[in-house]
């Protein structure tokens, strides 16, 4: 097991870029999880301080990104250092991380202590489990909440790093899909983080699972689809510029009309 310590100011995609692209490291590693350390009592002069700002709370605009990117590109994050500020800011930085990245598993620690099992062995890239575990991002993002999100609309247009999740009954044809995925990733790879998906395309019998990082794409035949299962294709974003409206949209077109 290889552990790599970025730097506090390093970009994750080109990291994780490497395992995916780097024939030499493919055939010998595989990507296990991002795991990314925030400091409960610094973080927030580091993001942006709203929802409707891209502008950080502090003057630190040079590690606005990163921080912010790290966070992105997480699966787990370990909310450090929790003695050091009240329940209250607590829950209140939870929901800033889980704005950015619903995906990922906030853990709250203090010096860095936390049980190994809950941040080695996460398969987090592993195509097999692909939305194995959407805690709460679906239900929290989904059309349930379609109204709320008409409302703020402003959310979705500014230059902040959120978290999409995009639930779309019915069944995709590949043709019309691929074709909106190859020019997403050509026009908003750059803005892409990460996506992961699980589909259901029209005439298979098993589900189709994919997972990207910027314009790095992957994807492929999983378990057949159990009868009684619910065929909801499911689809999460975690990105900057996200406009949820027209990413479903775009998504809604590659339906199959029914006849
Ligand atoms: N109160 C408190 N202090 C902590 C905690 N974790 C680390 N520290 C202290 O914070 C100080 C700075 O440590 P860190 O912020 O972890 O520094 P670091 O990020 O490891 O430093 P670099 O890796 O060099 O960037 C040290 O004195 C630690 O003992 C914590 O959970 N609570």
């Amino acid at each position: 097991m290889v552990l790599i310590e970025t730097t506090g100011l390093a970009d994750p995609g080109p990291v994780v870029q490497t395992f995916f692209t780097d024939e030499a490291v493919k055939s010998n590693f595989y990507l296990d999880a991002i795991v990314t350390m925030v400091d409960a009592k610094h973080i927030l002069f580091h993001l942006p301080s709203s929802s409707s700002t891209t502008e950080p709370s502090s003057t630190s605009p040079s590690s606005t990104t990163e921080a912010t990117q790290q966070i992105a590109f997480a699966d787990r994050v370990l909310l450090n250092k929790t003695d050091l500020v009240t329940e209250a800011e607590q829950v209140e930085l939870t929901r800033r991380i889980r704005e950015i990245n619903a995906y990922a598993v906030v853990i709250p620690c203090t010096f860095g202590r936390v049980d190994l099992g809950r941040v080695l062995g996460i398969k987090g890239f592993d195509l097999g489990r692909v939305l194995e575990r959407e805690p709460g991002l679906v239900d929290d993002l989904g059309e349930d909440h379609e109204h709320e999100h008409e409302e703020d609309k402003s959310r979705h247009h500014d230059s902040l790093v959120t978290s999409v999740g995009i639930r779309l009954p019915g069944a995709l044809d590949l043709t019309l899909l691929n074709a909106w995925v190859a020019q997403l990733l050509k026009t908003r790879g750059a803005d892409i983080y990460r996506m992961k998906g699980v589909l259901n395309v029209h005439g298979e019998d098993d589900r189709f699972v994919f997972q990207g990082v910027h314009m790095m794409f992957d994807g492929q035949q999983d378990r057949a689809w159990h009868p009684d299962e619910d065929r909801t294709n499911r689809i999460v974003f975690i990105g900057r510029n996200l406009d949820r409206e027209a990413l479903v949209e775009a998504f809604k077109k590659c339906i199959v009309a029914e006849s």
